[in-house]
């Protein structure tokens, strides 16, 4: 079998597409323009090419973007005043706090300053909280897992009844909430992490395979069910020396030619899971201007 490519730019292109339609529609409801801030600490050089992109996609979505870049040497204290500056402020909708965080900086305090209404990132407990306990007609998700899962539902429909899910890596980011959202949608999950026994014999037993764990090409081509449904969330960026690309080149937590034999359908790196990272911020966005207004929110 030769897997069919999911593609996430097409998909991300489509959510955008959604996205401006429902911002035109808010704006001649109430005349509410959804507003994003992301806040940047540090020099840190891919932050600043993906802060540049989040800014660049809200503006083509009619939204107000205001990027703040602050020195490496902020304190706590000032972010938190910031970020505190930007709750208070109704022409807000989201707030993005650009992570990694530079050294001194504890991001699990400054992200819990930002009001979980405007926790378009999905990152604070508040959200985590509504997440884990069904209550989501309030919750914002972490964008990864829910552009996952919408690559998933577009793949396999709204229901997974009868399906095995395995998420290899439990992060906060998204492993768990990936699963969480596989289980809302009726899959029997397993989350296979680092010290899973026989880690590739539980992802054989997968319907749908999502590879969330930082390490290059680690899930190997038989490691994959036949007609399998594998998402690669990793974005890993190693040595380039044999094909004269440039000295780097992007890969996955899958090895992907190998899987490409096996799958039924396989999410590319470049092109699969990152385009709609940024497409369910937007998505989030949006639905947290409508909240704000007092409508009924998009779904995505
Ligand atoms: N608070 C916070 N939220 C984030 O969501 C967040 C963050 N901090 N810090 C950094 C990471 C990284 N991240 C990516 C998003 C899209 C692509 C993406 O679209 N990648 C392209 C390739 C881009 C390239 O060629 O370099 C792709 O996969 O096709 C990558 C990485 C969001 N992050």
């Amino acid at each position: 079998m030769v897997a069919a490519r999911i593609d996430g730019k097409a998909a991300a292109a489509s959510v955008v597409e959604r996205v401006k339609v429902e911002a035109a529609r808010l704006s001649e409801a109430s005349g509410v323009r959804p507003g994003l801030a992301v806040i940047l600490v540090g020099e840190d050089a891919a932050s600043q090419v993906y802060v540049a992109n989040k800014g660049k996609m809200a503006e083509s979505c009619g939204f107000r973007s205001l990027t703040h870049r602050l020195p490496a040497e902020t304190s706590e204290a000032d972010l938190i005043a910031l970020i505190e500056k930007l709750n208070a402020d109704p022409a807000i909708h989201g707030i993005l706090q650009q992570l990694p965080l530079p050294g001194p900086l504890d991001a699990r305090r400054v992200i819990a300053a930002i009001t979980p209404e405007k926790d378009v990132d999905g990152l604070t407990v508040i959200n985590a909280g509504r997440l884990a306990s069904d209550v989501l007609d309030e919750v914002l998700l972490p964008c990864t897992p829910a552009g996952a899962m919408l690559l998933v539902r577009q793949t396999l429909g709204d229901d997974l009844s009868g399906k095995s899910a395995v998420v290899v890596g439990r992060s906060q980011l998204v492993g768990k909430p990936m699963a969480r959202l596989l289980l809302a949608a009726n899959a029997t999950v397993t989350v296979a992490h680092s010290r899973t026994a026989d880690l590739a014999a539980v992802c054989r037993s997968a319907d749908i395979l999502v590879a969330a764990v930082g390490r290059p090409q680690m899930i190997r081509g038989d490691w994959v069910k036949d007609g399998a449904v594998v998402i690669d969330v990793g974005i890993n960026r190693v040595p380039a020396p044999e094909k004269g690309e440039g000295k780097t080149r992007l890969v996955g937590d899958v090895a992907y030619e190998e899987a490409l034999e096996h799958a039924g359908a396989i999410t590319p790196v470049p092109g699969g899971v990152g385009p709609m990272t940024i497409a369910m911020l937007m998505a989030n966005t949006v639905i947290a201007a409508y909240r704000a207004a007092g409508l009924p929110a998009p779904t995505f």
